[in-house]
């Protein structure tokens, strides 16, 4: 009776956070409006008396305007920070969980090698859950025979590995994790011979494994088509070693045509929905990327702490855990951490609940059917016109309804007719998929428009970042991945801050302000590119021109842009030293800010307008998960890769060029005219610029090696830099 009365999990606020937020929000708004006065008086001056020239200092002030007003909704995140803990050994007994159906995404093995796949996949049946409420369900947009064949593959071991995993409680239940680590013996049967000469046998039936993917993917990278019918297979011979009920597993490609919209991640994971309706139909569903392995089995009984308990709201849509990585260096060069999100995310929690993080996340599948389906008395045309034709995926809209496998796991004809007809590419078309039901194609970012819609649906949903984290995923490492992830990222986002779900207007009446601050200042993130650019050029060329924008040092308004400026970094230190992060990794986050910033950004905003236009189609470019040996050397060694596209490097080169010779011609005119005073701010921005990010001179400059910046993208970028000067000259003097 007692255990019951325990709290399954508690929230805690952030106290010390908080005050801290709020003390600086004060002080840096106070500050933000002398700055204000300041620039407006100079500008009705300067209006007045034309004694200064007005392009200047009127690009500045937009600037200033755009960055204050990011910053004040980005306070929205520093609001409430709370952070959670969960008691799974609270839980009742396993007859009263709920079944889990377990989505992984993948979609070509030459990008998305098999065996990393495969290892996502075994992990996810490894998981602590009654193997009877487990259906794990890998769509493979590729429609690759290579991947299927490994699937066939991982069923065939996993029938060793659950066993194993089970007996010996192990921790670690993703095979390569396992016998990679260092410690894999993290168990309390080290000493025992029986479980080393099992574990001896185990590794053994792992190499084979490995062996059989290894041949098996020889022709990869002309596996994967864009034209095919659908392919679903439900592995049968469901017992393991040692005579136990497996999960299920099912390989779903569902169909795909050149000419036919497929609507990239979120379309796969709409198939899945479909599919997985009528084969075991789960009321909750983990999502997986296919890199992002389980890497603690109990994570499906954390999120239960949630979902079974009776004081949580029903309304709660999505349990998230945070996308945490294998494979980050000491250094984290490239910010793949991604700990700016996760630090914001628990401000999120705090004002109503973090937005989907893509993948890591158990989801209850009633939330995707949108709010009006589910209701009881609902006619049957209306569900028609929801959820497509198919009367066996309306029947199974009830959640009570439980789909009938044959024992052998054998579809019935029937059965495989049905599943079919769910994963072709038509089935979407004459629906709400995608529009009201399901995952949302708008937007490439299908992550954050989709929880979207589930919070303006009044839904919530928690944020859970345990000490071991739940599931371990590859981040990209080296610079130009980065830069076309984040390309990506920032083109999904501007897709939405450009159209009516923008939440500035979307939310207004279905979310709370504070949520509403949080998604705008979500999806207006790349806009930061506009500020930043001008920042970057606009200072510079009026300090080669002896022109000041910035008030002289002697001046008291000084001190307000000194304190405005200081304040930030300092906040940001502390962001990063509280979550238990090196000074080392704020220059990092700094650094990969500008370079994002200078490049991904650029071409995302212009992206995401040629694409409001007309003009040009988003689509989803796959990140690469397979590695390079000397990429991941210099990845080790915290030495940057500059190799990527001109068009990605050349932009960041250009505008650090143009700082570094505004700084040294400013500093020359500085001398000559003694206008030190006068002139400091403008000559500390392109100083702290060039500082900072050092390493692209030395790219340029210094190094010999593979990954540094060619001499023709430099010669390119002076080129640029040059005629951004000429040009800028000609304008910003008026
Ligand atoms: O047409 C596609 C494209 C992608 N994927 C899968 O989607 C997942 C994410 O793709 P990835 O190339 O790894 O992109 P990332 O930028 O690393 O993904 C992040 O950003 C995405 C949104 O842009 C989210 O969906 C992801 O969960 C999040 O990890 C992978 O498992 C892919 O196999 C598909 O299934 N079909
Ligand atoms: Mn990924």
């Amino acid at each position: 009776m007692e255990k019951t009365r325990l709290p399954l999990h508690l929230c805690h606020v952030l106290k010390t956070d908080l005050i801290i937020n709020r003390v600086y929000m004060f002080f840096l708004g106070t500050a933000l409006s002398g700055l204000f006065y300041y620039r407006i008086t100079t500008l009705s001056n300067i209006i007045k008396t034309r004694e200064k020239p007005l392009v200047p200092h009127l690009l500045v002030f937009i600037s200033e305007l755009l960055f204050t007003f990011l910053w004040v909704l980005q306070q929205a995140f520093r609001w409430r920070p709370v952070t959670r803990t969960v008691y799974p050994d609270r839980l009742p007994g396993d007859d009263e969980f709920p079944p889990v159906d377990v989505f992984i995404c993948t979609a070509d093995p030459s990008k998305e090698p098999s065996l990393g796949v495969m290892n996502t996949v075994i992990s996810a049946m490894a998981l602590d859950y009654p193997p009877d409420k487990l259906a794990v369900y890998l769509s493979d947009d590729g429609g690759s025979y290579v991947t299927l064949q490994a699937v066939r593959e991982a069923w065939k071991f996993s029938k060793w590995w659950l066993p194993f995993c089970r007996k010996y409680e192990l921790k670690i239940r993703c095979p390569e994790a396992y016998f990679s680590a260092e410690e894999s013996c993290d168990d309390r049967f080290i000493s025992c011979s029986e479980f080393l000469a099992e574990k001896k046998e185990i590794e053994k039936r792992y190499n084979e494994f490995k062996e059989s993917l290894e041949k098996n993917c020889v022709n990869a990278s002309s596996s994967a088509s864009r034209d095919h019918a659908p392919i679903i297979e439900v592995m049968n011979d469901a017992v393991d070693s040692s005579q136990q009920e497996m999960p299920i597993l099912a390989y779903v490609a569902r169909e795909k045509r050149p000419s036919r919209p497929h609507h990239f991640k979120a379309g796969a994971l709409n198939a899945l929905i479909r599919v997985s309706a009528v084969i075991s139909n789960a009321p909750y569903i983990l999502v997986l990327d296919c890199d992002h392995y389980c890497n603690n089995p109990t994570s499906a009984r954390q999120a239960m702490c949630y979902y079974l308990d009776p004081e949580i709201p029903p309304k709660l849509a999505f349990v998230q855990f945070p996308q945490t990585f294998h494979n980050i260096s000491e250094h984290d060069l490239y910010d793949g951490r991604l700990y700016c999100y996760w630090r914001r995310w628990l401000g999120f929690d705090g004002v109503g609940g973090p937005s989907v993080s893509g993948c890591n996340l158990y989801l209850k599948r009633e939330a995707l059917y949108g709010t009006n389906n589910v209701k009881n008395d609902i006619d049957l045309n209306h569900l028609k016109k929801s959820f497509g034709s198919s009367n066996e995926l309306i029947r199974s809209i009830s959640m009570n309804y439980k789909p009938h496998l044959p024992k052998e796991r054998k579809l019935t004809d029937a059965q495989a007719k049905e599943v079919k007809r769910l994963a072709s590419c038509d089935y979407d078309s004459q629906s709400e998929w995608g529009k009201e039901v399901g995952f949302i194609y708008f937007s490439v970012v299908e992550d954050v428009i989709t929880s979207q819609f589930l919070h303006c649906q009044g839904w919530i949903s928690v944020w859970v970042d345990p000490p071991r984290p739940c599931f371990l995923g590859s981040c990209p490492t080296n610079l130009s991945d980065t830069l076309v992830q984040y390309q990506r990222w920032a083109l999904g986002l501007m897709q939405i801050s450009l159209s009516k779900y923008c939440a500035l207007l979307y939310g207004r009446g279905r979310m709370s302000t504070l949520q509403i601050m949080c998604y705008t200042a979500n999806v207006f993130d790349p806009i930061y590119v506009v500020p930043f650019y001008v920042l970057a050029v606009v200072p510079q060329i009026c300090l080669i021109h002896g022109i000041p924008l910035y008030p002289k040092v002697s001046d008291p308004f000084f001190i307000v842009f000194a304190f405005v400026f200081f304040a930030s970094q300092l906040k940001h230190v502390q962001e990063v030293v509280s979550y238990g992060y090196s000074l080392m990794s704020f220059l990092y986050e700094l650094r990969m800010w500008m370079m994002r910033s200078a490049s991904s950004c650029l071409y995302a905003v212009i992206g995401a307008v040629l694409d409001k236009i007309g003009l040009h189609n988003a689509h989803f470019t796959l990140t690469n998960k397979a590695g390079d040996d000397d990429q991941a050397t210099l990845y080790q060694e915290g030495i940057y890769d500059f190799q990527a596209s001109p068009m990605l490097i050349a932009p960041i080169c250009s505008l650090y060029i143009l700082n570094v010779v505004s700084f040294v011609v400013g500093m020359a005119r500085i001398v000559q005219t003694e206008s030190g005073s006068e002139m400091f701010v403008q000559a500390f921005i392109p100083l702290f610029g060039v500082i900072v990010n050092y390493q692209v001179l030395e790219g340029m400059v210094l190094r010999k090696d593979r990954g540094r910046i060619s001499a023709s993208v430099s010669l390119l970028s002076a080129v640029i830099a040059t005629f951004v000067l000429c040009f800028g000259s000609l304008f910003l003097i008026y």
